[in-house]
């Protein structure tokens, strides 16, 4: 199959926040970046805004429903197999508990041990900036209580 390193594929990427953990979730097998760890989500369809891919993707892979909060930064990135803008979002859990499917691993973890799993090199700024806010995320959780 030819490949088209021209063309940047917009996906979108969830950081659910609960009790002040982190979702993380491990590719799974057959998958790009197998075993790698990235925000759970997907690609932007044609006419979706990233939010609207974001609930749409964790509801299809995780069967739960989040609302999606603010935006923690947008990335491009170029893997050999093409060029992506990803972009990643804070949400919270609104209606069920995230369900594995098509991961390999799903982890909650504290914002400040977020560097210590092996990030898709796409998501590792969004990492570094959920790991550097680890303090707001505390009060974030006393606001929704
Ligand atoms: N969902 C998601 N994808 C990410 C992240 N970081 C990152 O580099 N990616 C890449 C992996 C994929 O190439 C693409 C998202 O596609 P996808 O999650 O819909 O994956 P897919 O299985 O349909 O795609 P593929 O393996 O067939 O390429 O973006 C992330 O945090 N979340």
């Amino acid at each position: 199959m030819r490949t088209n390193r021209t063309k940047t594929t917009s996906v979108a990427g969830g950081a659910i926040l609960e009790n002040g953990l982190i979702l993380c979730a491990q590719r799974g097998p057959g998958r790009t970046l197998e075993g790698c760890w990235e925000f759970p989500g997907g690609k932007i369809k044609l006419g979706e805004s990233p939010s609207e891919a974001l609930r749409r993707e964790i509801f299809e892979e995780l069967d739960c429903t989040v609302q999606v909060l603010e935006p923690v930064c947008t990335t491009m990135y170029t893997y050999p197999f093409g060029r992506i803008a990803l972009c990643i979002q804070l949400c919270r859990l609104i209606q069920g508990r995230p369900q594995r499917s098509e991961h390999r691993a799903l982890r909650w973890l504290a914002p400040k041990n977020l560097p210590s799993l092996n990030w898709a090199p796409a998501d590792r700024p969004a990492a570094a900036i959920l790991t550097a806010m680890d303090q707001c995320f505390a009060n974030h959780h006393h606001d929704h209580q």
